[in-house]
């Protein structure tokens, strides 16, 4: 979401930020920000020594690696971006600028030289504007800095080596990284926390506002690389206030060659033009003032998310992230060979990946984020792999169809895969592959949401539990850990039964879990002190649940219990989305709020409805079996 006017600015623009640096990418994408990351091959060697201050080398490479990628996408003919954004975090320290360290001895020398005292942090920022005309690069440069203060306790010599032996340094000005374990070793911060993880927001967004909003360049004071914004704010700003940045353009004397022109450059104002090789004035440029309607933001990227959708189902489908797992950066080409795909495709969808926040591009090649590794493998105890292949090859089909499922008012099974919703649901229990593939998206689900069902009521005073459609057990395997005097008993279709092996949780003590086949509609429950629905009662059609909660019921002894783990809908029914969105493609069944839930479950002689709202994927409901009988 695009909270202010001022990042609405960039909605339609092609916004590219040139850096790798995964905390930029994630303090950007997480205020709404959409944009491509192009990595900069610029090397971060300027001759420290002709610059007067710190700050003004954090600047000025800001500024070369952004100026670096502009140009290499103008000359590769890619479609020339509108702006582009550059970033450098150093750390500065009795006038010395400490970069990323390059090896364990390198932090431990930096870490050494900040313990016990107070340094500064300068983020440098460039922002360049880019015009192709005539096959020509003009660009317009703005750029700032940021300084944080930063002071370090005093720490032991053992407690800096187990930090530098924790990795974390490795890829960090300074050689530590406040946001994570660096944050134990931090006394104080002074000034703007962002800045100090890799981009300093707040300055971002005024300068922004300055470029994009304040009325005439009369009214611009340009500091000399002033870390002071000429704006006090960037809320409260109307599109009526609106004009080009264009109009505030100042010439400088800049030089892009990539090299610092000692002397020259600093005595610019901090917004300057650029012609590919030229330095353009821009006092004469047209600047029309642009009072353009809000962006629909939202809206835009409900337009874009199939593409999205796409990309990620494609990249798990090719195994793309099982490849880069525990792997350093590899080339498009290597992973066009390993997944037998065109290496043009390969690359643009790699490419769409790493905008996507999923792989992280470098020079040297593409990379899994961490999320990646965690999500996206498919051999992760948190993988949802299978649900996304499920998503690819079940729900995808079926979407393709829903204009004809809402005129019509049914599933489109048939139109999506030439079959009835029944033949459909027994191939999920007959075809082998079908039948691993439904198995392994519904233990996707049960694994990342099973902590937090577990523990969403006390169920410690239960010793016996059954999961009813428990299918892999990765509920039960969850329950056995968080309450050790609980057993619980599997219940599923002997198909399902016959396959959960696979999905056996390794080192863990297993014996409190049994499974036993059978059809909860049709056969003797086993005996339980607690039953479980875990996302069954959705799916059925009332007859159906009447069916099974009349016989749950029955079985349940009074003080026994049953916890019901389904997306609990608001009283209108709107929300999660993901419920709501879900509903589209349900047959028969139904999401439900909460009073629907306590309506039901009281109509089954089940007292004390209780809910939780997890936060997860899945909520809980328990209830209690009073003594009635039905
Ligand atoms: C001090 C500090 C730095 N950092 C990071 C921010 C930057 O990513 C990095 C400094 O290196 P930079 O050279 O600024 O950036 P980068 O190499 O990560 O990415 P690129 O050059 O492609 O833009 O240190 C933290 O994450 N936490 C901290 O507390």
């Amino acid at each position: 979401m695009v909270l202010n006017p001022v990042l609405g600015k960039l909605v339609s623009k092609r916004v590219v930020l040139a850096s790798a640096s995964p905390r930029r990418q994630e303090i950007l994408t997480n205020v709404g920000l959409r944009f491509e990351v192009v990595p900069s091959w610029f090397k971060e060697t300027l001759e420290k020594s002709s610059f007067t201050a710190p700050y003004e080398y954090a600047v000025e490479t800001a500024k070369q690696k952004a100026l670096e990628v502009a140009n290499r996408m103008h000359i590769k003919h890619m479609r020339t971006p509108d702006i582009v954004i550059g970033a450098d975090t150093i750390v500065s320290v009795d006038k010395q600028i400490l970069e990323k360290p390059v090896d364990k001895q390198d932090a431990y020398r930096m870490l050494s030289r900040l313990n016990g005292k107070e340094h500064s942090v300068f983020t440098g920022v460039a922002i360049i504007h880019c015009h192709s005309k005539d096959n020509q690069l003009e660009m317009e440069v703005t750029d700032f800095y940021e300084e944080t203060k930063v002071k370090f306790s005093e720490l032991s010599e053992e407690l800096l080596w187990e930090y530098i032996h924790s990795g974390e340094p490795m890829d960090k000005a300074g050689g530590y990284g406040i946001q994570a374990l660096g944050g134990m070793l931090v006394e104080y911060v002074h000034g703007d926390f962002l800045n100090v993880v890799g981009f300093p927001l707040n300055h971002f967004c005024k300068k922004l506002a300055e470029l994009y909003y304040l009325p005439s360049k009369h009214n611009i004071q340009h500091k000399k690389y002033d870390s002071i914004p000429s704006v006090d704010t960037f809320e409260n700003l109307s599109d009526g206030e609106s004009s080009n940045f264009t109009e505030r353009k100042v010439a400088s004397k800049l030089d892009h060659s990539g090299m610092h022109s000692s002397g020259a450059a600093y005595t610019s104002e901090n917004t300057s033009a650029v012609r590919t090789g030229f330095t353009v004035p821009l006092e004469n440029q047209n600047a029309v003032s642009q009072s353009a309607p809000k962006l629909p933001s939202k809206i835009l990227e409900l337009m874009d998310g199939f593409r999205a959708s796409k990309a990620l189902f494609v990249a798990s489908k090719l195994k793309i992230f099982d490849h880069l797992k525990d792997k350093g950066p590899t080339k498009a080409v290597d992973i066009a060979n390993y997944v037998g795909a065109s290496v043009c495709g390969t690359e643009r969808l790699l490419d769409a990946c790493a905008s996507l926040g999923l792989l992280e591009k470098t020079p040297q090649g593409y990379s899994n984020t961490d999320s990646a590794n965690t999500y996206l493998t498919s051999d992760g105890k948190y993988s949802l792999h299978g649900y996304i292949i499920h998503s690819n090859d079940h729900l995808w089909p079926l979407f393709t169809n829903l204009e004809f499922a809402v005129k019509e008012g049914s599933r489109q099974n048939h139109r999506a895969f030439g079959k009835k919703a029944d033949d459909l649901f027994k191939d999920y229990y007959h075809r082998q592959e079908v039948k691993q593939r439904f198995m392994a998206a519904m233990h996707s689900i049960a694994r990342l949401t099973a902590r937090d069902v577990a523990t969403a009521f006390d169920l410690s005073q239960f010793k016996s539990a059954c999961d009813l459609g428990g299918c892999t057990g990765a509920l039960a395997y969850e329950l056995v850990q968080v309450y050790p005097n609980l057993k619980v008993t599997v219940f599923d279709l002997p198909e399902v039964i016959a396959n959960t092996s696979y999905f056996q949780p390794s080192g863990q003590h297993t014996a409190p879990v049994t499974f036993v086949s059978g059809d909860f509609f049709k056969d003797n429950l086993p005996e339980a002190d607690l039953y479980i629905l875990s996302r069954v009662l959705h799916d059925w059609p009332d007859e159906k649940i009447h069916v099974l909660l009349s016989k749950i019921s029955a079985v349940c002894k009074p003080g026994s219990a049953l916890l019901v783990a389904e997306t609990v809908l608001d009283e209108q029914k709107t929300h999660p989305s993901v419920a709501v969105l879900q509903s589209l493609s349900m047959t028969e069944g139904k999401q439900r709020s909460s009073s629907e839930y306590k309506q039901l479950l009281e109509k089954y002689g089940f007292t004390d409805v209780q809910i939780k709202i997890t936060g997860n994927l899945l909520d809980a409901v328990l209830c209690f079996k009073k003594n009635l009988s039905l």
